[in-house]
């Protein structure tokens, strides 16, 4: 189905930076939204309901699935993470551009259902640097860091089948490259609307 909204997703493996690119995305493009995901997992930090997750039980989550609630969902380092159909339907018929942060298997899926979705995936410089920044991070314990790198092969396996890559290793050279294409799709399917409905006009095609 085209809307007249844009939809973004980010992919990578955890500890590439995804959510810091994503964070400073959305404070110096105001026209963007993130989308918060429901998840299995416990919250972690500072993380709070409704704004980095909805955290729900997984007897919810089934509920929502038998509901036909989520437009993606997978099982992710152990968890389930979802994509509420609602939030993302509702906004992107309004005209928002909303990016998704969500493993590769849901952003296979958001493509099938959403052909226009433009699919980024980011890259870390090495793994030795990989490894470093979840370390550093220090919000997960060892076992889940080490279950991390070891579904990072399978991911980052994936990264061919995205529309763009981007390696974020200086970060703010990995933030311009984001910018560069969200500009890049918003103009180019901009461009594509306008070019339909002048050929309708033209054809007298309500
Ligand atoms: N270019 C960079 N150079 C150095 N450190 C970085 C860079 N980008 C992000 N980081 C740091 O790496 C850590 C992991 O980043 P972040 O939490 O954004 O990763 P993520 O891909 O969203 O991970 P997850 O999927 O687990 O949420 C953070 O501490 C972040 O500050
Ligand atoms: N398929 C989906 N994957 C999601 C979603 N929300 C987050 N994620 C991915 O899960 C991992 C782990 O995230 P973390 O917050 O526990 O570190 C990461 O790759 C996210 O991108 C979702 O709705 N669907």
């Amino acid at each position: 189905m085209d809307y007249p909204g844009n939809l973004f997703v980010v992919s990578a493996p955890s500890g590439a930076g995804k959510s810091s690119l994503v964070k400073a995305l959305l404070e110096l493009d105001s026209h963007v939204q993130p989308s918060v995901s429901h998840t299995t997992r416990a919250p972690r930090g500072q993380e709070k309901h409704g704004r980095e997750y909805f955290f729900v039980s997984e007897q919810e989550f089934d509920a929502m699935v038998a509901a036909n609630g989520f437009v993606e969902w997978a099982n992710v380092h152990g968890r389930r993470y979802g994509t509420s159909r609602k939030a993302i339907e509702e906004r992107v018929a309004l005209g928002a551009d909303v990016v998704l942060e969500i493993d590769y298997q849901g952003a296979l899926q958001i493509k099938q259902a959403f052909v226009n979705a433009v699919l980024i995936f980011i890259l870390p410089p090495s793994w030795e640097e990989l490894r470093s920044r979840l370390e550093r991070r220090g919000e997960d314990a060892a076992d889940v860091i080490d279950l991390r790198l070891k579904n990072a092969e399978e991911e980052m396996a994936q990264a061919g089948k995205f529309d763009f890559v981007i390696i974020n290793e200086v970060f703010e050279r990995a933030l311009f490259d984001l910018k560069t294409i969200v500009h890049a799709q918003r103009l180019k399917y901009a461009a594509q609307r306008r070019a339909r409905a002048d050929t309708f006009e033209s054809l007298n095609i309500p």
